[in-house]
C-alpha cells in the first residue's frame, strides 16, 4: 500500500565536502515524487541514504515509526526489504538470463519453492511487458528492455517503496514515454511510494504528484507538482523550464558578474502546466489530485493554458483523466496524438 518516508534535518558530508544539509521532506505514502537537481548535487547520495547504504551525519529518516539512521545492521536489513531499487543500468548480472536475474532476490532472500518463484517472476514479467524475453541475456536486449527487467527484479519482493535512479538515462524520447507510462500504471496497480531521480524535465513536469529540487547543498523546494510548476522562485523556475537565465550556471552557481550581466533580461512567461500523465487503462490513481486543485486551494493563478487537454502530458495514451471539476473526462481521441495506440504491455523496446 506504500508507506510514508519522513526525512528531517538530514545532512551528508564526505570528509570536508558537504553534499547537502538540513534536508527535510515527507514522501507521502503511495504517491509519486521526483527529485531533480543539477549534476553532482547529491541526488544519488540521497537515494543511497534513504535505503541505508550511506549513513547521514545528522537527521532522521522515519518509516513505520522507526528511524533508519538509528537502526543496527540486522534491523536495517529488515527495513531494506521494504525497498525496491531500479538502478541506472538495471544492474543486471550479465551472465544470467532475464528469468534468473529477476528470480535472484527471491532465491537469495526467501525460502520460496521454484514453483512459487516461477509464478512470481511470471507475474512481474507480465507487469513490465517482457513476456517472451525470459531466456535472453542482458547483453542481447535493448536499454529499454534492461530497465524493464531491472524494474521486474525490483518488484519481486513486493516493495512498499520503489526508488528509481535516472530510469530514463540512455533512453530515447519514445522509450522514455513508454517507461513513464509504465511507472504511472504500476503506481496505480501496486500503490507503493515512488521516488524518481531524473534529469528529464518532461518526466518531472508530467509524471509525479510531488517535485523536489536539490541545489547548492540544500533542498531548494519540495512540494506538490503544481506548486513547483507555478513557482516564480528563480532556481525552481530556471530548472523546471530548462533556461540559461537564472542563478544556476555551468558549474552550479553563477558569480556576481554573470548575474549582473543578466539583470534586466526579461524571463519568458511560465509555460502552461500540462495535465498529469493518466493511466493507460483510464483508472484513476488513488493518490492523484484533480488538476488545478493545488492552485485553487492556494490562491495561485496557474499560467494561461494550464490543464487544458491540449497540454496533456507528452506520451499520454488516450484515456480518461481527472478534469478540474474533479469528474473523470475522456481525452478525445481526435485531439490525442496517440489515438489508436494499443497498450504498452506488448512493447519490449
Ligand atoms: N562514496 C562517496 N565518497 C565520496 N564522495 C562521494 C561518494 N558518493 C558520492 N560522492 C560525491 O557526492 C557528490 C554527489 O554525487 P551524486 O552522484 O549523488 O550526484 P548526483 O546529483 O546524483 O549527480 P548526477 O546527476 O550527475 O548523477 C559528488 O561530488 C560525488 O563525487
Amino acid at each position: 500500500m506504500g508507506v510514508e518516508i519522513a526525512v528531517t534535518g538530514l545532512t551528508k558530508t564526505f570528509g570536508s565536502q558537504t553534499i547537502w544539509r538540513d534536508v527535510t521532506l515527507t514522501l507521502p505514502a503511495g504517491e509519486i515524487s521526483v527529485m531533480l537537481g543539477p549534476s553532482g548535487t547529491g541526488k544519488s547520495v540521497f537515494l543511497k541514504t534513504l535505503v541505508g547504504l550511506l549513513k547521514p551525519d545528522t537527521g532522521s529518516i522515519v518509516i513505520n515509526g522507526r528511524d533508519l539512521t538509528q537502526l543496527r545492521e540486522h534491523d536495517l536489513y529488515e527495513v531494506r526489504k521494504l525497498f525496491g531499487v531500479l538502478f541506472q543500468d538495471g544492474a543486471l548480472f550479465g551472465s544470467m538470463n532475464l528469468y534468473d536475474n529477476i528470480a535472484f532476490p527471491l532465491r537469495e532472500h526467501t525460502k520460496k519453492t521454484e514453483a512459487e518463484i516461477r509464478r512470481i517472476v511470471g507475474e512481474k514479467i507480465e507487469l513490465v511487458g517482457l513476456q517472451g524475453a525470459e531466456g535472453k541475456l542482458p547483453g542481447e536486449i535493448s536499454g529499454g528492455m534492461r530497465k524493464r527487467a531491472g524494474l521486474a527484479r525490483a518488484l519481486v519482493l513486493d516493495p512498499e517503496i520503489i526508488l528509481f535512479d535516472e530510469p530514463d538515462s540512455g533512453l530515447d524520447p519514445v522509450r522514455t514515454a513508454y517507461l513513464n507510462q509504465l511507472i504511472v500504471d504500476l503506481n496505480a496497480q501496486i500503490e507503493a511510494t515512488f521516488l524518481i531521480v531524473t534529469h528529464d524535465i518532461n518526466t518531472a513536469r508530467t509524471v509525479p504528484d510531488n517535485i523536489g529540487l536539490l541545489y547548492h547543498r540544500h533542498l531548494a523546494m519540495f512540494g506538490p507538482r503544481e506548486m513547483l510548476l507555478s513557482s516564480e522562485e528563480p532556481v525552481v523556475r530556471q530548472f523546471l523550464n530548462a533556461q540559461r537565465v537564472g542563478p544556476i550556471g555551468m558549474s552550479e552557481e553563477k558569480d556576481a558578474d554573470e548575474l549582473a550581466a543578466e539583470s534586466g533580461q526579461e524571463l519568458p512567461p511560465l509555460p502552461p502546466i500540462a495535465l498529469q500523465l493518466p493511466t493507460s487503462d483510464g483508472s484513476v490513481r488513488r493518490t492523484a489530485r484533480p488538476a488545478g486543485e493545488w492552485c485553487r486551494t492556494n490562491g495561485v493563478t496557474p499560467p494561461p493554458g494550464s490543464f487544458e487537454s491540449s497540454t496533456v502530458a507528452a506520451g499520454a495514451i488516450a484515456a480518461p483523466t481527472v478534469a478540474t471539476s474533479g469528474e473523470p473526462t475522456v481525452t478525445s481521441p481526435s485531439t490525442s496524438p496517440y489515438a489508436g495506440s494499443s497498450t504498452l504491455v506488448g512493447e519490449v523496446g
